[in-house]
Order: structure tokens, then C-alpha cells, then sequence
């Protein structure tokens, strides 16, 4: 049974959001750590130095790309659609707590792959040469199966994520969609096993409550709660 982490995920968050979650299984395995690849195409690690008040300081940061995130909500069935998916990232933070020099296989009984699982916007990096709706658009049809017009993004909010480390540009849109749009069951592209995940809007209003825990970002939470104040109908 997993226990509570510090710092980390209120389990009964992934385990709600396993519960209704639709498309393919992830099936991990075996898990691994080794180094960064001398070139990465994801994060560029460098030294910034500069010198403020008359004092030389330097901060260690790593540029990632741009990403896009969208709050999608299906008017058909009243539902905010997420997804669900492993993190490494996550994964790394929540055991590493117990286990800060972790390198080669993870005994997977100790630490098992559950703890990594997120649930987040529908969201994709910026990695190609084409507007962020488009973009957006792009991670809606690949990741949660609807066929929208690009024109139905609205933005919420652009801001940057990890400010301390990487500030990757972020834009926040929110897209309304129905059944009728929904041309396959998502579950991402190429690699990549990512399940569609439905909640009403009173589940969605418990998990932006004060003082709740999720292993995600913070957009699933700022949207929610924008949508509560501009979109939902005042009763909820
Ligand atoms: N670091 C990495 N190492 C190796 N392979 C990688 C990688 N990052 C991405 N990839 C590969 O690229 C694929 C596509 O990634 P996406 O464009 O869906 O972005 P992601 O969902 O990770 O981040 C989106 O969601 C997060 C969280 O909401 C936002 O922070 C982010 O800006 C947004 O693009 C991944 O499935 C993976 O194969």
C-alpha cells in the first residue's frame, strides 16, 4: 500500500480519476535512472551569471520548450474532460524523498508506478512551427479524440511555469466541445499512452477545494477554478 509522501500525492486523487478513466491500460514495468545524454532535445541545463547590487551571482536553469494547455469541457454531458498519464518527472520527485542517490533499476514493490500517474489538462509542447491554437487544437484531436475548430479556443490566462528554473512559456486556452465531435478515443500519439479522463463539475469543485493535494501542475487547478467563476452555472 503506498504511504503518504512528503510534499506528495493525496492518493485519492489518481484513484478517483483511475476509476473512470477510459482508453488504454499503462502497463509499467520496470523502471530506471541514468544520466542526461550529453544533447538533449527537450532541456538545455546552462549557467546564467549576472551581476546585481555590485555582487556576482550565478542561477543553474534549464530551458525547456513553450507548451500549450487546454481546459476542455464537454457541453453534451456537462463533464470537464482531463487525462491521465506516468510522469517521470513526477515519479522521480515522489520517491526520490526517501531515496535521494537513486540510480539503476527502482525495486518497483517499494516504490510502484502508481505514484507517478498525474492528471492533467490536455496539454503539448511547443515544438513546431504553427500558432498555439493550432497547437492546441492538435492535443485535443491526438489526446482526448475531439475534432474542433481552431477558432473555438478561448485564452485564459499565458504565464511561465518553474520561474526558479526553466519558465517555459505557458498558454492556458479553454475549448468547448460535444459528442458529436468526438472522432476516436484519444489516448495520444506514437508512444504515447495518455487515458481520457470525464468529471462532473461537483467532483471537479471538490478537487480545487482549499487544502487538497494533486501530483499534477498547477493548470488543472487554475482552470478549474476559472471555469467555476466565468463558466459553470451558478448553482454548481
Ligand atoms: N523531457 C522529455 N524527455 C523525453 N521525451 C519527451 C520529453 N518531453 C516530451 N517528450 C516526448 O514528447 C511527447 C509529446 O509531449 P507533449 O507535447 O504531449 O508534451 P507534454 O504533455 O509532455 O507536456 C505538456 O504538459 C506539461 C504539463 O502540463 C506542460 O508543462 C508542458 O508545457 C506541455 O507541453 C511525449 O509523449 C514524449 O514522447
Amino acid at each position: 500500500m503506498i504511504k503518504f509522501f512528503r510534499g506528495g500525492l493525496r492518493r485519492v486523487c489518481c484513484s478517483d480519476a483511475k476509476r473512470s478513466a477510459l482508453g488504454r491500460l499503462s502497463n509499467i514495468t520496470r523502471i530506471w535512472f541514468s544520466p542526461l545524454p550529453a544533447k538533449s532535445k527537450w532541456i538545455q541545463p546552462c549557467t546564467v551569471h549576472y551581476m546585481e547590487n555590485d555582487q556576482q551571482k550565478e542561477t543553474h536553469i534549464v530551458k525547456v520548450l513553450d507548451g500549450v494547455l487546454v481546459l476542455l469541457y464537454n457541453k453534451s454531458r456537462d463533464k470537464l474532460i482531463f487525462v491521465r498519464q506516468f510522469r517521470a518527472s513526477v515519479y522521480q520527485a515522489l520517491m526520490n524523498y526517501h531515496q535521494p542517490t537513486a540510480t539503476g533499476d527502482v525495486d518497483l514493490q517499494k516504490f510502484p508506478p502508481e505514484l507517478g500517474f498525474t492528471l492533467e489538462l490536455c496539454a503539448g509542447q511547443v515544438d513546431k512551427d504553427k500558432s498555439l491554437e493550432d497547437i492546441a487544437r492538435e492535443e485535443i484531436l491526438e489526446e482526448c479524440g475531439y475534432d474542433v475548430p481552431v477558432d473555438s479556443m478561448q485564452t485564459i490566462y499565458q504565464y511561465r511555469s518553474g520561474v526558479g528554473v526553466s519558465s517555459g512559456a505557458q498558454a492556458l486556452f479553454y475549448c468547448e466541445v460535444c459528442d458529436e465531435q468526438r472522432v476516436s478515443s484519444g489516448g495520444g500519439v506514437d508512444r504515447e499512452v495518455i487515458q481520457v479522463v470525464e468529471m462532473s463539475l461537483d467532483e471537479a469543485k471538490k478537487l480545487v477545494e482549499t487544502g487538497n493535494r494533486t501530483n499534477g501542475g498547477p493548470a488543472l487547478l487554475v482552470g478549474v477554478m476559472w471555469f467555476l467563476l466565468n463558466k459553470a452555472p451558478k448553482s454548481t
